[in-house]
């Protein structure tokens, strides 16, 4: 087994999957190419790609799918690695896409240590390649980093300094599948009568986190009827440490300033038992109507959207709130897992740009909160720089009106949960 780099096989690969080892049928290796040349040629997100191809062929059945999916998101998450062993630098024919989808069947029985591969078909677009020379760049690419853990120079060189020795294991974590995890809805039913809806073999709580229950195998929950009937929202765990750590009360005035398509705002709702007033801010009108049709299938009642369309929008609320969450944009590097293409379109640009407005939003939101209330900024960011660095230059510009009650990061690698950073702050003055 090759463990340069200390990454196991266990943590790079879910190994339900050994039975993917099969024959590979035609039109899954065309789906597989066409989803690649869609994500790293169109820029389109691989979430929608995979969403897109699976509802293509009605034909295809659940081993088709899994391993469609399963092979465009692994490529994506190597792709430095194999664009290595490939030696394409840029793959911009449509036999380049398919090179790299050899390359990666290649190789990814050898990650495995598995004794047998798959057996590649004699294929035009998969000519007979050098085995040999391939596993000598395999090897010598292992032994890189950057390569070995497909990340750009710029974000890797970004990591480094950032976290130094503790880069690594962030890179193994980001770079494992995620885990299925659903947030059990207090306003509808109880952990234990999903956990029954699931079964004791499918579905195992999760200690530390009453609201959470992990998936044992991937499946597509949206088609149940009890996720219609909104007893559960898919949610990963760590997210879900963030509306307790909030600590919404009853009757509270809460405004969750950054709030997308709700996945907090309802979490919080169902914390409140419904009695009391959320607003549910976002520059984005459409994510507010995603959440709105979220809300109605919670049942949760006491949410409010309002799109942000001038500081007036803000200042309305000024000295108003109990609570303010900002659950601010970033860069998305602490769930890279469930994103791995985000990491070939971030950008250094993007990140200097993000972390202004996540400042901004500091300093300007937190002017909700009134005296004696509570402020959490929240990141899905492994970097400090996003998150802890935030918060300590706020304190500074903000004077001694502010105090940090508690800060909390998830680790991602020890929790096999995503990485998250978490402030509260309180207001005393
Ligand atoms: C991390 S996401 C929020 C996720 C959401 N809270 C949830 O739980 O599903 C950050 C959100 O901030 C929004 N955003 C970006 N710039 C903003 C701004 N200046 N003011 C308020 N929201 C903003 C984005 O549209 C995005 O929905």
């Amino acid at each position: 087994m090759v463990l340069v780099w200390g990454f196991p096989s266990f943590v790079s690969y879910n190994l339900d999957n050994q039975d993917a080892f099969m024959k590979i049928h035609r039109s899954l290796a065309e789906a597989v190419v066409h989803g690649l040349e869609d994500i790293f040629k169109s820029g389109r997100q691989a979430d929608k790609v995979v969403e897109a191809l699976l509802k293509s062929n009605k034909k295809w059945g659940k081993r088709d799918r899994s391993f469609i999916a399963e092979h465009i998101y692994e490529s994506v998450r190597w792709w430095r690695l194999i664009s290595f062993v490939a030696d394409q630098e840029q793959p911009h024919s449509r036999q380049d896409f398919w090179k790299a989808l050899q390359i990666w069947l290649t190789i990814k029985p050898v990650r495995l240590s598995m004794e047998q591969g798959y057996s590649l078909p004699d294929w035009p677009e998969f000519p007979p390649l050098d085995q040999a020379e391939l596993l000598q760049r395999y090897h010598q690419g292992m032994k890189i980093r950057k390569i070995a853990h497909s990340i750009p120079d710029w974000l890797d060189r970004q990591g480094v300094g950032e976290l130094s020795e503790k880069w690594v294991n962030e890179l193994i974590a980001q770079n494992s599948p995620a885990p299925v995890y659903l947030r059990v809805n207090s306003l509808k039913t109880t952990l234990e009568d999903v956990l029954q809806i699931f079964g004791p073999d499918d579905a195992l709580k999760v200690p530390g986190i009453p609201s959470a229950l992990r998936l044992v195998k991937r499946q597509n929950v949206a088609t149940r009827d009890s996720f219609k009937m909104g007893y559960f929202e898919i949610q990963d765990a760590g997210s879900q440490l963030i509306a307790p750590f909030v600590n919404p009360q009853p009757g509270e005035l809460i405004i969750d300033a950054c709030a997308g398509a709700g996945g907090k705002a309802l979490h919080m709702a169902s914390l409140m038992g419904n009695q009391g007033r959320i607003i549910a801010m976002d520059v984005e009108a459409h994510k507010l109507q995603e959440l709105e049709r979220r809300a109605k299938r919670n049942g949760a009642t006491i949410i409010e959207s309002q799109v942000i369309r001038s500081d007036r929008d803000l200042e309305r609320f000024t000295n108003k709130a109990d609570r303010v969450l900002l659950d601010v944009p970033c860069s998305g590097l602490g769930v890279l897992r469930r994103n791995p293409d985000a990491k070939w379109k971030l950008t250094s640009d993007f990140l200097e740009e993000i972390r202004k407005v996540q400042a901004d939003i500091l300093l300007n939101y937190s002017r909700m909160v009134r005296v004696g209330g509570a402020l959490v900024y929240a990141t899905c960011s492994i970097l400090p720089s996003e998150s802890e660095v935030q918060v300590a230059q706020f304190l500074e510009r903000a004077g001694d009106n502010w105090k940090l009650v508690k800060e909390h990061r998830t680790n991602p690698f020890t929790e096999d949960i995503d990485g998250f950073y978490m402030a509260f702050l309180e207001r005393v003055k």
